[in-house]
């Protein structure tokens, strides 16, 4: 399937003379050294990548490595210096501004993370704010955002203003909103970085299970590796503008592209995030007909728990194929992180 969003070669210079940039010796001057002698930023420098139909692409990065500044570019919030983004495969750039608002209103829908809800208005009628502009009828766009409100779990609430809720309820008031549209892709700017941890977390349940019932492509920025980890099915890391490395969680963390990425990751418990694949072994005869049974997708914590109740290897399966074994040991090593040095050794 065609990409949803195309981007090429995409940068964002702030300041003067922003587009002698890109292409120029200017390019390769630190962050540094081209804000004092040019009295530029470059917020997003030579980034190139494809969102798939149908997946969460999360945006991650510490602050200012120019993650907002990339995503605000996908719809032209924020005029890119130079580069090429499609949508569709319909150039974005070259868009006029009937074409650009059409794409804000009902193709790409932003989620942000000071709700922008009208204070003066109903949790209903916010969600219904979206359809009034897109100019659907009074009857349609309440029944609608009814819906919506029901499917963010706000259902009994319609009638309450923004500042009758919690924080956690107001953000699901600009999901629901966002949702109403119908977009083809979401755009979440660090959506729930105001929220405390444990309605973050809920908050983050809710758009795992929205993305499960629906399929709807998202884009996700956080700062938060454990969000990232948590609800992303690719990951680009971004630092001082760049993209440091674009790829699915066990990927970033059992491979990280350099020491950056590598320093970034330290601390996560990579038993909960890589998978079998990285523990397996080919099965002999024997081990091939016996012991419990795992996806290639089970993570290496589920399956230490399977083999210790076993008590023996486990078989990894796929389409009734037995694709290797897992014991104590490989586990352990992927725990211990030494799967990367018998996967080089292999
Ligand atoms: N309008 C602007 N003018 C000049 N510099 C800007 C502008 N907007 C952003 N920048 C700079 O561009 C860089 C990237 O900013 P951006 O907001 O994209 O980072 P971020 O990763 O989203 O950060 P945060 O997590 O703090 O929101 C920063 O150095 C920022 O100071």
């Amino acid at each position: 399937m065609p990409p949803v969003f195309s981007v090429r070669n995409l940068w964002k210079v702030f300041g003067p003379k922003a587009d002698k940039v890109p292409g120029s010796p200017l390019a390769e001057l630190s962050a540094e050294e081209l804000r004092e002698r040019h009295g530029c930023t470059a917020a997003v420098r030579d980034v190139s990548f494809d969102v798939r139909p149908g997946e969460v692409f999360v945006v991650m990065g510490l602050s200012g490595s120019g993650k907002s500044t990339l995503v605000r570019c996908l719809t032209r919030l924020i005029e890119p210096t130079s580069g090429s983004i499609a949508i569709d495969g319909e150039d974005v750039v070259g868009m006029d501004r009937d074409r650009l608002r059409e794409l804000r209103r009902h193709r790409a829908a932003m989620v942000f993370q000071h709700f922008g809800l009208l204070p003066h208005r109903t949790v209903l009628d916010n969600v219904a704010y979206g359809l009034e502009i897109q100019g659907v009828g009074k009857a349609e766009r309440r029944a609608k955002a009814a819906e919506m409100v029901d499917k963010v779990g706000l259902a009994g609430l319609e009638g309450r203003r923004p500042g009758q809720l919690s924080g956690g309820q107001q953000q699901r008031v600009g999901l629901a909103r966002a949702l109403a549209a119908d977009p083809e892709v979401l755009l979440f700017d660090e959506p729930f970085s105001a929220l405390d941890p444990l309605i973050r977390r809920e908050m983050q349940e809710e758009v795992i299970r929205l993305h499960r019932d629906e399929g709807r492509t998202m884009v996700f920025i956080t700062h938060d590796l454990a969000e990232a980890l948590r609800i992303g099915d690719r990951i680009a890391l971004m630092r001082g503008g760049r993209v440091v490395q674009c790829g699915t969680p066990e990927e970033i963390v059992g491979s990280p592209a350099d020491d950056y990425v590598r320093d970034f990751v330290r601390d996560v418990p990579r038993e909960q995030v890589l998978t079998v694949r990285r523990a397996m072994r080919p099965a002999t005869a024997d081990e091939a007909c016996e012991g419990p049974v795992l996806t290639p997708a089970t993570t290496v914590a589920d399956a230490i728990g399977a083999v210790a109740r076993a008590g023996t290897s486990a078989r990894v399966m796929e389409d009734g194929r037995c694709l290797g074994v897992v014991d104590h040991r490989g586990l352990l090593g992927v725990v211990a992180g030494l799967d990367g040095e018998r996967r080089a050794a292999a």
